[in-house]
């Protein structure tokens, strides 16, 4: 959502696009059955959708929200490292705080580092949830984010809304009472809920030493933005403004080539997307997409704004009831097929973890 002020440089007209759906979110307020359909049918292929939040007030707020925490994101990341890596998370122990570039994911064979850094803002914290302490040290944020605690307060709240609205349209059109899900998240119970800011640095300039010198991982391969992932949650809702966000094809199992298509950033929308904590729960019927973010077309600065809602800690991790018998390979498919390596069905041994902890094992696999 380009303002007129900014200097965002357009989205070349070649690159293979996401042929991802587009959602209203007036008409989903509205209750309209025809656009509730068109969500499900999102969630159970792509697992995305840009969802277009004009002539709502949730969504003009929450538009008018992201353009700020922009600003913020800008002006936090300015510091230098050194200040920044005094609110380092602590890796393995909680999901909150500052992560710096260099992340490298366990499971990547190219071992490749990534070019994004970014703050974890807790949903808990912002709103003075009492939550049992993690980590060695009080989780805080440096004073950039800390002045503007009314905006995250305000931009956390209009994004849990909006997380929860599609929870609700996807339980009604899944033919569950609709608190199904949001039952399972909600907005004042302890969870792994924050808002994210990133920020990627432009891709290294030309001469090759210099690029070398500060863009290599260990095993010499070049960077990432970030790398292809799933996202661990409920529902992200996401905003963005320069290209760099792609999505895996849910076309590729047929051709057995894994095919990478464009997410261009959409002026007034956000981009929504489920986590694998939907595709477990619905046993594989709803879908937790790839993704990654490459270097972008244009070389400037990219920064992202992202609210992730995620279930309560204490929610097990496990199908719902009336998922759990879904027909086993027809499930177990789906679910390769959504999310890679996540399985719907328990092998032997395997136990049920609940939300917070599953969510901290996902994290150590990222690098985080
Ligand atoms: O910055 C983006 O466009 C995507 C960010 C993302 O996928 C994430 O933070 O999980
Ligand atoms: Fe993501």
């Amino acid at each position: 959502m380009p303002s007129p002020s900014d200097d965002i440089p357009p989205f070349p007209d070649n690159l293979p696009l996401a042929p991802i759906a587009i959602i209203s979110h007036a008409k989903l307020l509205n209750g309209d059955q025809d656009e509730a359909a068109r969500v499900l049918e999102a969630a159970k292929t792509d697992g995305f959708f840009d969802l277009n939040l004009q002539d709502t007030r949730q969504g003009e707020a929450l538009l008018a929200e992201s353009e700020q925490l922009r600003a913020l994101a800008k002006d936090a990341f300015a510091a230098p490292l050194h200040e920044k890596l005094h609110y380092a998370l602590e890796r393995g122990v909680s999901l909150f705080g500052y992560k710096p570039a260099g992340t490298v994911k366990t499971t990547d064979r190219d071992q490749r580092p990534d070019t994004t850094e970014f703050f974890n803002i807790s949903k808990d914290y912002l709103h003075n949830t009492p939550t049992p302490s993690r980590g060695t040290k009080p989780l805080t944020y440096p004073p950039q984010i800390e002045n503007h605690r009314p905006l995250l307060q305000s931009f956390t709240r209009h994004g849990h809304a909006c997380g929860m609205l599609i929870l609700r349209t996807l339980a009604s059109q899944l033919g569950l009472p609709p608190d199904e899900f949001t039952n399972l998240n909600l907005f004042d119970h302890p969870s792994g809920d924050h808002c994210r800011l990133t920020h990627k640095t432009p891709p290294p300039p030309p001469n090759p030493e210099a690029a070398a010198a500060t863009t290599t991982g260990p095993a010499g391969n070049p960077p990432i933005g970030l790398p292809s992932h799933t996202d661990f949650g409920s529902v992200t809702i996401l905003f963005n403004w320069l290209g760099g966000l792609q999505i895996e094809s849910h076309g590729h199992q047929a051709s057995r080539e894994r095919e990478w298509e464009w997410v261009k950033p959409l002026p007034s929308h956000a981009i929504v997307n489920l986590g694998d904590a939907m595709a477990t729960f619905t046993n594989g019927v709803l879908k937790s997409a790839k993704h990654r973010v490459v270097p972008s077309p244009a070389a400037t600065h990219r920064y992202s704004v992202v609210y992730f809602v995620r279930p309560h800690n204490d929610v097990p991790m496990k199908p719902l009831a009336q998922f759990a018998n879904r027909d086993r390979d027809h499930a177990g498919a789906a679910a390769q097929q959504v999310a890679g390596k996540f399985s719907a069905t328990l092998g032997p041994g395997q136990e049920v973890l609940a939300a917070g902890e599953w969510m901290r094992q996902r994290a150590v696999q990222l690098g985080n």
